[in-house]
């Protein structure tokens, strides 16, 4: 057989594209009954055998030809949109709510901000306006934490200054952060604001918040055509719905009344931004014509509770428009053509830690040969070298007051680092851990270790965001809490270091999900990556028995994963 010509090989595609979407049941018009025959009427009359699919463009899916020209040359690793893409951004193109989950890694927050930068600068509303406005902000990406904001603003400005590329027509600033940040003072944040709007505006919610009490037309909510909530079940708190007795329905109405008395930032947002919606809602009224923005929420884990929240109680989506995404297969295999690419293998290991300095691994995890799972190895550029003086000075001050760590756990991860890690690892404390005492203790037994902030150093910033390789410094240990890591995309991370369960002392939804977001900052886009939890044994006794190490088993177990040895150590 002969080849396809380039005009039916364009038709099969788009053919492909539209029946993708409707299959997930999101085109706003269904490709009917004639328009298949249209397209099929297109292909040859007879395929004696089965024709390659080709595979999925950013173009097919309605990017915009300045974007993806600008990702052909920043980003040519990206070539294909993934699963996931494919189907939400055509849903947030055409003005859907949606509530997508797929599994960390995937190209959620990359292929969001691509949606939005895709939008035309409108000036009404929930409209696919081709007026633009360049004094309007069009859209509002909430995020969980400052680090991930600057994320965002480092693919904005790699996207839009691509050479030899015209960047899409906003007719204005493209993009702006606001994160709570002691230097700026709010008047400045707000003039600016106010005077270079930006197409997108990117923020952490307390900060936007803050503008808001303060002057509540600067975020032009009114204007909005579309808001974005990354990591949406970091940032609504909601309370598990469990079946059991009557003590655990009293925990929790008093779990679910404290959040109601304290809304977090991002419901009380929410909650100004949609209230007209949600005032019909509470009256038993649907809501027809309104000019309100488009709803998106996006998390690798969102639990049922979360789900019957939105709807029975936050009312910020609308059913009838909302095309839900879920596509949580792991070692799922992007199919895009000729390069497939599946997600990386993490490797999961535990160690434990006893009183008298034995370290060892869990029983019954697998052995592998004594490979390092990072690729080559990279070595890091001197990234910090312009490290706020401050923080080394809080590192200082910290020396006066007890440790809250395990010594015997710090030195685990001190070894486990210094053998095994080429270049840049994460360490994640539990949850309002001292992180500078962590360095410090670190640096005191000869680790590089550094309190991961990507405000510091504009270098360190762009090297970690980017993966560079280049020049010397010894590998470095990044420490952080599991609240300043959510959805950031290191390209150079090879290892995550847990100390203890996250999220602990119990294994419960809200600790598994932690896991999996931890774990998830490796292994992403065909990387291998090791995840290492340090937890302590059980009392010799095991009077005082929380025994972590069958912790460790029950995620596993739930999450479907085999730990391997970590080789080094018995
Ligand atoms: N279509 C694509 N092809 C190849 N790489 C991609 C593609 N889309 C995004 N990436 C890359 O994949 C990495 C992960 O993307 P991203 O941070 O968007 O994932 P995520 O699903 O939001 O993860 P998390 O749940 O951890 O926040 C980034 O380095 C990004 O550049």
């Amino acid at each position: 057989m002969g080849r396809e010509s380039a005009t039916t090989a364009a038709a099969r595609r788009s053919i492909a594209a539209a029946l993708l979407w409707e299959m997930a049941g999101q085109a706003d018009e269904p490709l009917g009954a004639e328009a298949h025959a249209d397209a099929l009427s297109s292909t040859p009359e007879s395929t004696p055998e089965p024709v390659k699919k080709e595979p999925v463009t950013f173009k097919d899916i309605g990017i915009r030809r300045s974007i993806y020209r600008a990702l052909d040359v920043v980003f040519p690793a990206i070539k294909h949109p993934t699963e996931t893409q494919q189907q939400f951004i055509p849903a947030i193109l055409s003005g859907k709510d949606v509530l997508l989950k797929d599994s960390t890694g995937s190209g959620k927050s990359f292929g969001i901000l691509l949606a939005l930068l895709n939008k035309p600068r409108s000036e009404f509303p929930g409209l696919q306006s081709t007026i633009t406005n360049p004094s309007s902000i069009t859209s509002l990406l909430l995020v969980p934490h400052r680090d991930l904001a600057y994320q965002f603003m480092h693919w904005v400005d790699q996207l839009t200054a691509a050479p030899g590329v015209t960047s899409p027509r906003y007719g204005g600033v493209v993009a702006k952060a606001i994160v709570r940040d002691k230097q700026i003072e709010m008047a400045t944040r707000i003039s600016s604001l106010r005077s270079d709007p930006p197409h997108v505006l990117i923020g952490t919610p307390q900060a936007l918040l803050d503008v808001h009490n303060e002057d509540p037309a600067a975020l032009q909510l009114s204007n909005l055509s579309t808001v974005v909530v990354d990591e949406v079940d970091y940032l609504i708190e909601t309370v598990p719905l469990k079946s059991g007795g009557k003590t655990f329905y009293k925990a929790f109405l008093k779990a679910k009344k404290k959040i109601d008395r304290h809304p977090s930032p991002t419901r009380q947002l929410l909650d100004i931004i949609y209230a007209s919606r949600k005032n019909r809602a509470e009256q038993g009224l649907t809501s027809t014509h309104e000019n309100l923005p488009q709803l998106v929420m996006s998390s690798a884990t969102l639990r049922k509770h979360l789900d019957l929240f939105l709807f029975k109680e936050g009312r910020w989506l609308r059913r009838d428009q909302l095309v839900k995404i879920k596509c949580s297969d792991k070692q799922r295999v992007y199919d895009i053509g000729a390069i497939s690419s599946i997600s990386g293998d993490i490797l999961h290991s535990v160690l434990i830690v006893a009183g008298n300095g034995d370290i060892k691994n869990m029983a019954d995890a697998t052995s592998l040969p004594l490979i390092s799972p990072g690729d080559e190895p990279v070595t890091p550029e001197a990234i910090f070298d312009d490290q706020s003086p401050a923080i080394e000075s809080q590192s200082e001050k910290v020396v006066d007051s007890p440790s809250p760590f395990n010594p015997d756990a710090v030195e685990a991860i001190a070894t486990a680092f210094a053998l095994d890690v080429p270049s840049i690892a994460l360490l994640v404390l539990p949850a309002s851990s001292p992180v500078h005492r962590a360095v410090y203790e670190l640096k005191q037994l000869g680790v590089n270790a550094k309190a991961l902030d990507l405000t510091v150093s504009d270098k360190g910033r762009l090297h970690l965001l980017t993966g560079g390789k280049t020049a010397e410094e010894a590998p470095t240990l990044l420490v952080a809490t599991l609240a300043s890591i959510r959805g950031l995309d290191l390209p150079s991370l090879t290892h995550v270091f847990i100390l203890g369960i996250p999220e602990g002392p119990k294994v419960n939804g809200q600790t598994i999900d932690a896991y999996l977001h931890i774990a998830g900052r490796v292994g992403r886009f065909g990387k291998g990556g090791r995840v290492v939890t340090v937890v302590e044994a059980q009392d010799p006794d095991g009077s005082h028995g929380v025994d972590d190490e069958a912790k460790m088993r029950r995620i596993f177990r739930e999450i479907k994963v085999k730990p391997v040895r970590f080789e080094h150590f018995d």
